[in-house]
This record gives structure tokens, C-alpha cells and sequence, in this order.
């Protein structure tokens, strides 16, 4: 079964000066197909760090981190990992940026064109291969990356902030355009977020965190994204009292380290 699994996860880096500092302890999670796994805590809990060990960047002090069984010991194609600041290539096109991980695959250039067609279409920038990234908003640089990332088919998506740079409005965009890839395409996600409206909206399980060490405090089920699929727009999903509860329980939660969070929302 196509699942990741993080066992027993403790990182620790010794600082300047020698002392070693434990970022996470004994972290847990499985994401399983098709779930969208969200992280939310307070600054400096490891949240980029726990997305950093699941894409191969950095390895786990101790505990392991397995995808369908086999142990992450780098990157690797079968995951996709977005950025909130993009990493697009400048000097390339829309089309061109999209195609790269495609390219150093060695698939034959007719063939790239039609994939990343493809992916542009389902990110809705179809009449922009051409366009140079620089001319591009930020939300459409953000699009250009999902692409880029979908382009060489990844099992999990991992994204660290993706949408914290942009406005209001363009942020929700992105998270139903997030929701109705996930829906077209099954990945799993692995998200990092600040925004705990977008984390209630896009969670099928919402873990929150607390710092010194990092550690998962709470893992909560939920399915508004999945409301979102069936047609329900966001506007109306997140002014629903239903929402409203869950998103103050969590805000609770941060700002007053409330344990009836899981009451309250489970209620
Ligand atoms: N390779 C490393 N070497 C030394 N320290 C590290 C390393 N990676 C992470 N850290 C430290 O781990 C701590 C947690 O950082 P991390 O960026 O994971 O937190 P975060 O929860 O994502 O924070 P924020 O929400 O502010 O982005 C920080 O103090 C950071 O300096």
C-alpha cells in the first residue's frame, strides 16, 4: 500500500558552540493514500524540519522514515516538494520550467510537451506556456510550481508554506485549485501551514504541535476539503458554524494551550 510512515523521528543538530539541540522528538505519522495530512505549531516547532526529513534533505537523529516500506534515505522523484518561495527557473518559460524535471529524465522533448500540457492545463495556465516566469503574479508562479512538481508524477506532494506569501484572496484560489488536484490526480499531501483556516479547510488530518521539543500534540480527522469536491464552495464551507468551531478550537488551542480542543471539535 502506497503509505509514509514516520517512526519514532528525534532530530537534533548541534549548534555553534557545540551544544546539541533536540528540533523533534519522537515524532509519529502515517499519511495514507489520498490523504491530505496537515501540520500547524508554533514558530520554530520543526514543522520545515519534519517536511525536510520526510523529502530527503535531512535524516533523522533516530527512528525512521519508510515510503510503501522502503526507507527515505535522499530525495528522490517519488516526491513532489513545493516552496513558498518558488524556485522557478527565470531564464526559462512557463512551459520550459515545467518540463525540466522531465528533461533530466531524458524523455524525448514531443513527450514532455504533451505531460506538461497537461499539468499546465489542470493548474489553469494553459495559455501561458510561453509566457516568461518573471512576468508571472506570485499566484501564478505558485501554480507554475504544482505543475512542475505534478510533471514527473510523485506519489506525495510536499509543501512548506506554499501560499503564506500571497494575498487573501489568491491564497484561497490556490487551496481549492490544491483540493481539486488531489482530487483529479490521488496524491497524498504532506502541507506545512501558518494559517489555520487553511489547515482546517485542507486537513483530512490535522496534526498540531508543540515546540521545545517539537513534538505532534493532537491529531484531529476532518473532511471540509472533501465538502469543498462535492461541489460545496469555500466561502460557504468556512462560514459554516461547523468550521467556525473547529478553526476557533484550534486557534484556542495555540493561544491558550486548551485541552478541550478534541471535545470541541469532535462535538
Ligand atoms: N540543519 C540544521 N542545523 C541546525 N539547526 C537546525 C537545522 N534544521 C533546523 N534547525 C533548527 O530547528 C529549529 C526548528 O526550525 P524549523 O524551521 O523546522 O521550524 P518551523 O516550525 O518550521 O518554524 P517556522 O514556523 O518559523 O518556519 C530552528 O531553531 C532551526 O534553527
Amino acid at each position: 500500500m502506497s503509505t509514509l510512515t514516520v517512526n519514532q523521528v528525534t532530530a537534533s543538530f548541534t549548534r555553534a558552540g557545540g551544544e546539541q539541540r533536540t528540533v523533534l522528538r519522537d515524532i509519529s505519522v502515517t499519511i495514507l493514500p489520498q490523504e491530505i495530512v496537515v501540520i500547524v505549531g508554533p514558530s520554530g516547532c520543526g514543522k520545515t524540519t519534519l517536511l525536510n526529513l520526510v523529502a530527503g534533505f535531512e535524516q533523522p537523529t533516530s527512528g525512521d522514515i519508510l515510503l510503501n516500506g522502503k526507507q527515505v534515505s535522499g530525495p528522490g522523484p517519488d516526491r513532489g516538494v513545493i516552496f513558498q518561495q518558488h524556485t522557478l527557473l527565470p531564464w526559462l518559460t512557463v512551459g520550459e520550467n515545467v518540463e525540466f524535471g522531465l528533461k533530466l529524465q531524458g524523455i524525448s522533448p514531443a513527450s514532455r510537451a504533451v505531460t506538461s500540457a497537461e499539468y499546465l492545463n489542470l493548474v489553469g495556465l494553459s495559455q501561458y506556456v510561453d509566457c516568461q516566469v518573471w512576468n508571472l503574479s506570485g499566484g501564478m508562479k505558485q501554480r507554475v510550481s504544482l505543475a512542475r512538481a505534478l510533471v514527473t508524477n510523485p506519489q506525495i506532494l510536499l509543501m512548506d508554506e506554499p501560499f503564506g506569501a500571497l494575498d487573501a484572496f489568491t491564497k484561497e484560489q490556490m487551496q481549492t485549485l490544491v483540493l481539486n488536484i488531489w482530487h483529479a490526480t490521488h496524491k497524498q499531501i504532506l502541507l506545512v501551514t501558518h494559517d489555520i483556516e487553511e489547515a482546517v479547510f485542507l486537513a483530512t488530518k490535522l496534526i498540531l504541535m508543540k515546540a521545545n521539543p517539537g513534538q505532534i500534540a493532537q491529531v484531529i480527522p476532518l473532511d471540509f476539503g472533501k465538502r469543498h469536491i462535492s461541489g460545496e464552495s469555500a466561502r460557504s464551507i468556512k462560514s459554516d458554524p461547523d468550521f467556525i468551531k473547529v478553526r476557533e478550537a484550534v486557534l484556542a488551542y495555540f493561544f491558550e494551550n486548551d485541552p478541550g480542543v478534541s471535545n470541541a471539535v469532535a462535538a
